[in-house]
């Protein structure tokens, strides 16, 4: 059993700290943010991640998680300290590493003996020696001795504590191998691959996985794009492709493009990574552009079938940028919805969980529908932004009954191109032959 400390209790601090106290240890997560750590107290989980509160609950009743923003004493009660602060995009597209520094400064007052300083955020090559250089000047005992190390998170949202409790390889990158055997002896009862390497591999390894993924999905657009223009259909595309172990079938869904808290702002922050080592990343600039275009292809499918836009009432299905999750952080919706306000379309938007976040961004200027049939009544249009249970299963039958038009843009290529011919839709997917009832 370790004692743990985990400082930031977002996503990431949360999960993997919940599933540290589930496989034994004594865990402390705190915050600055004490709005946050009194309702975590109160057993309330401030993220939409399904199983994450029954797991909280049994771990806290068990004594082994806690929340706190006493940090100074978190620290100097645990033997490893997890930095899990956000790293946001900064406007020059480099990562923001304020919360970073400013944690590395309060392990640096308050370390009273030695212990092991993981970075789990998401920090470019070189952090890790950042926060060792950060933490040695501010050590309040200039006898004490620490070390850090880099233990990326690779959870994804909505199947968070999953892939926490079935993590696929534990990557730690350590200057000491007295901190990574220590790093490495926690992760034995995830019984999971361990991969050893330097501080600076660790941090690469992060941003190359997440940067090959958005690849891969800007790739799949692209072709699903081509796959249009010739009259190719892009799942048969990414099926034929998949079966080939060498490019494997996942993140081969063609769709509006990635979104999310991480894909977007970790392409950017790699490039400008490459940028400051003197190399100009064209690959990543272009999957990028891919990913931008990407958004709006769907706005140009609803103009193209219904004209202009102007008072015409469109029904959109899914706010978030994936099912399962309540984080809007850089959702396409937030770009195709106010290109839709922009041509004088009235929307209705519907999503079982994001909806509340939503209003933060688009306030009253669209109406929120809490029922995806409800959402589509007399509507123009409707179009598929997330692929949520609720919409996957809608029976096309009883949609063309409901609408106004029979017009479905379809952004992750949900329905069958044949079904929906057979009720009547003019339906319009991504990188599949466009159906129209007469053909
Ligand atoms: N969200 C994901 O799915 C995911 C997955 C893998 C990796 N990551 C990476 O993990 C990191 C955290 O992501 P997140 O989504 O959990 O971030 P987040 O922004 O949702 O949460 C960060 C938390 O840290 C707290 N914080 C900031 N400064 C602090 C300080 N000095 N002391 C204590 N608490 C502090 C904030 O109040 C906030 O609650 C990022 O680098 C991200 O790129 C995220
Ligand atoms: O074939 C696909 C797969 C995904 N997506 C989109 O890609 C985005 C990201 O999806 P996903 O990777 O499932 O979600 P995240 O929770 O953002 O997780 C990613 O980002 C995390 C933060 O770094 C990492 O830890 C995870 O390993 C990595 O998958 C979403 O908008 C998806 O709709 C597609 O368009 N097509």
């Amino acid at each position: 059993m370790k004692k743990i400390t985990v400082i930031g209790t977002g996503y990431v601090g949360l999960v993997s700290g919940t599933s540290f106290a589930d496989i034994g240890n004594e865990v402390i997560c705190c915050d600055i943010d004490s709005n946050k750590i009194e309702k975590l107290k109160q057993g309330f989980i401030p993220i939409y991640e399904p199983g994450l509160e029954e797991v909280v609950k049994k771990n806290t009743q068990l004594g082994r998680l806690s929340f706190t923003t006493d940090i100074p004493g978190a620290i100097r009660s645990s033997d490893i300290i997890y930095i899990a602060v956000g790293t946001p995009m900064s406007v020059t597209g480099a990562a923001d590493l304020r919360f970073v520094t400013e944690a590395a400064k309060t392990i640096g007052q308050h370390l009273n003996d030695y212990k092991v300083v993981v970075n789990k955020s998401t920090v470019p090559v070189g952090t890790g020696k950042l926060v060792q250089r950060m933490i040695q000047s501010h050590l309040s005992n200039p006898h004490v001795t620490f070390d850090v190390v880099s233990n990326p998170e690779f959870l994804r949202e909505g199947s968070a504590l999953k892939d926490c409790m079935n993590m696929e390889r534990a990557v730690i990158g350590a200057t000491s191998e007295k901190a990574a055997s220590i790093i490495a002896e926690l992760h034995k009862p995830f019984n999971t691959e361990i991969v050893i390497t330097t501080l600076e591999s660790a941090e690469m390894i992060k941003y190359a996985s997440n940067a090959f993924l958005a690849t891969k999905i800007s790739f799949i657009n692209a072709v699903a794009n081509i796959c249009e223009r010739v009259g190719a259909d892009v799942t048969e595309v990414s099926r034929g492709m998949g079966l080939d172990s060498r490019i494997g079938s996942r993140f081969l869904n063609a769709g509006i493009g990635y979104g999310g808290s991480c894909f977007p702002k970790d392409t950017h922050a790699l490039v400008h990574i490459a940028e400051s080592a003197g190399y100009d990343f064209h690959l990543m600039k272009s999957v990028i552009r891919t990913n931008d275009q990407q958004r709006l292809v769907v706005v140009d499918k609803v103009k193209e079938v219904l004209g202009s836009l102007r008072g015409r009432t469109i029904a959109v299905l899914g706010l978030a940028f994936k099912p399962n999750t309540d984080d809007m952080r850089d959702a396409p919706s937030l770009q195709i919805i106010p290109a839709l306000l922009r041509e004088g379309a009235k929307i209705k938007a519907y999503d079982p969980i994001a909806a509340k976040e939503a209003v933060v961004h688009f306030g009253d200027q669209i109406e929120y529908v809490e029922e995806p049939y409800d959402t589509i009544l007399n509507a123009d249009a409707a179009l598929i932004l997330t692929e949520w249970e609720q919409v996957v299963s809608m029976d096309p039958k009883q949609m063309r009954k409901l609408m106004n038009m029979p017009v479905v843009i379809d952004g992750r290529n949900i329905f069958s191109p044949k079904t929906m011919q057979e009720n009547g839709f003019i339906y319009h997917s991504i990188g599949r032959p466009p159906i129209h009832p007469e053909a």
